[in-house]
């Protein structure tokens, strides 16, 4: 690793991302890693215990996970800014993120004096910024190797956080753990082989000491595992595969598919792990791979100690739409399901499907499945025999529904806030050959389909923010929300019943969450905003903040890319 004045910036400023035959590749990215340590003296030093990240949910002053508490709630009890007073959120400041990638992903907020936050972005890039100056204090760029490939651009969502140290997830399948005061390595655990197609774009949990992280590539015919590492050393803990081997028909069990590529979720009462599964592979041709492919597009739940898989909750079997089951999934606690009479925790989500599942977190028995959040057209109606090539129009299409986005759930209102797609994709399925560390995706998609083959009854709207109630699956309110790019990123809920969201056109949105009336807009200019907002209260300032990356990412980015972070504020 280089330690030199001035190079992390540069070093992840000069990278580019070009999407290749292979997929998407980062070029001109550094040889080995390189941190720039500007001001790490401004890091109070202090461990960040487990009792900080179980009580996270209720604590105002940080963000200390992906999805601010192990429920993945992204619900903050600030309630500084509220419905009377978000009219006078401004704008603290913009910061040039120095990089043209993906930026996708929420910060991290470490509380103190000052509140330290940890930002990453493509390729494999984290700064530690103190958010109240926007002053960089370190930034560190991993060296993401040219053969790395990937599906959806080179994707780093977060960190987690636990003691001394933060953990990013690597473009090249790997687990990065840096010093948190210093950004210095600490210890670095490869995965799996990027040759063959892995990679990890996500941001991984802790909890007790372990790591919990998984597997990306199911568009190259990879075989979906989970994993944990000793948070302290590295040493991996155990790794399991996503699809059981003996319900797997010939040799379709070695391309598998069915990676994990967005954040679990974790439970620490029932202390069980949920995971998110993808695609089976090859994702469009499922004539090679006969049978339900078993786990794949399916809620996973876990024993953290051992890795053994529990129950899967299954949303499309034998898949060939691309219907990853993606988002994180929420922990909802004592939840009151009327016309069940059933009363208690649920594990929920929404798919790719566009439905929403309402889970028994013990068994995955299914207690509610949700109204379609957006258009379902042509939905998992027609079984393909690859004879010759064969089109077919969809909806939802292979982005869903609820791609990766993270919804909130919010405790004022008890909804849950998904962003959605509504756009129909038409798919050509074809025989593939499998060529390891290449695209095998069983078929072409053509994502604006002609217009004589868009199906009558869609109804043009290309996106939508959804409000559903957990408890009943039904669809509270919508609001439409249109461009030539697509709604991407989560959304963040606050104690005062606000709703947050980052839109493509560029817009940040503070909605009463009970009814979706637009309260506060702000437009950021031309650049979609592909992160997912977070926010604070800072006890040093007395102010609020939230705080949004702003830029786009492979789906987004059909637009201005652009880097930078938004960090808005209100005074107590
Ligand atoms: O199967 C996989 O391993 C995998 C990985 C990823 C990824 O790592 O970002 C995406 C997908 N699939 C995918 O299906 C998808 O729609 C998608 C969208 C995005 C994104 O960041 O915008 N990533 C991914």
């Amino acid at each position: 690793m280089a330690i030199e004045d001035d190079k992390a910036i540069k070093a992840a400023s000069d990278t580019i991302v070009e999407e290749t035959e292979l997929g998407y590749q980062v070029f001109n990215a550094p040889d080995e890693a390189v941190l720039h340590q500007t001001d790490t003296d401004r890091i109070p030093r202090y461990d960040v215990t487990q009792e900080m990240l179980d009580e996270s949910g209720e604590d105002e002053e940080s963000w200390l996970m992906f999805s601010k508490n192990y429920e993945a709630h992204r619900y903050t009890p600030c309630d500084t800014i509220t419905k009377d007073n978000v009219g006078e959120l401004e704008l603290e400041y913009t910061m040039e993120i120095g990089a043209n990638s993906s930026m996708e992903g929420s910060p991290v907020i470490v509380p103190g004096d000052p509140p330290v936050m940890y930002q990453t972005n493509g390729p494999s890039h984290v700064k530690a910024i103190d958010p109240r100056e926007g002053d960089v204090l370190w930034s560190y760029t991993f060296p993401a190797p040219e053969d790395a490939v990937l599906c959806c651009d080179d994707n780093n969502r977060g960190v987690a956080v636990w003691k001394d140290k933060i953990y990013m997830t690597t473009l090249d399948s790997g687990v990065q753990a840096l010093n948190r005061y210093t950004g210095e390595e600490e210890w670095y655990a490869s995965t799996a082989d990027h040759a063959e197609g892995y990679s990890a774009t996500w941001a991984p949990i802790v909890w007790k000491g372990m790591l919990f992280t998984g597997s990306a590539g199911g568009e190259f015919g990879v075989r979906g595992f989970h994993c944990a590492y000793n948070a302290e050393t590295g040493e991996e803990l155990w790794r399991i595969n996503n699809c059981p081997e003996e319900e797997y028909v010939g040799d379709s069990i070695e391309q598998s598919g069915g990676t994990n590529w967005m954040t679990a979720t974790f439970d620490p009462e029932r202390e069980l792990l949920y995971y998110n599964v993808g695609n089976p592979s090859p994702d469009f041709n499922g004539t090679v791979r006969p049978g339900p492919n078993k786990n794949t597009c399916s809620t996973l739940c876990v024993d953290p100690h051992s890795g053994e898989v529990q129950w899967a909750h299954q949303e499309s079997a034998h898949d060939i739409w691309d219907y990853d089951s993606a988002s994180q999934r929420m922990i909802i606690r004592d939840l009151d399901i009327d016309h069940l009479d059933y009363s208690g925790d649920v594990v929920y989500n929404g798919g790719k499907t566009s439905w929403t599942y309402t889970m028994e977190p013990e068994t995955g028995k299914l207690l509610v499945r949700g109204q379609p959040m957006t258009q379902q057209i042509n939905m998992m109606t027609m079984v393909p025999h690859v004879e010759e090539e064969r089109d077919y129009v969809m909806m939802p299409g292979l982005l869903g529904g609820n791609d990766w986005q993270p919804p909130t759930y919010c405790r004022e209102t008890g909804l849950a806030y998904h962003k959605t797609l509504n756009t129909p994709h038409e798919i050509y399925w074809r025989n593939e050959e499998y060529r390891p560390g290449e695209k095998f995706w069983g078929g072409i998609v053509e994502v604006e389909p002609d217009e004589e083959v868009v199906p009558d009854d869609y109804n043009g709207h290309i996106s939508a923010i959804v409000a559903v109630d957990p408890a009943t699956g039904k669809v509270e309110w919508r609001d439409w929300i249109d461009s030539d790019r697509y709604l991407w990123g989560g959304t963040m809920s606050t104690a005062s019943g606000l709703l947050f969201a980052g839109t493509q056109n560029g817009d940040m949105i503070a909605y009463d969450a009970a009814n979706g009336e637009r309260l506060w807009e702000y437009d950021l200019g031309d650049k979609a905003v592909s992160g997912d907002p977070v926010s604070w209260y800072d006890p040093g300032t007395e102010k609020q903040y939230v705080a949004i990356q702003v830029g786009g990412s492979g789906f987004v980015g059909r637009g201005p890319r652009g880097d930078q972070l938004a960090v808005f504020s209100l005074s107590a």
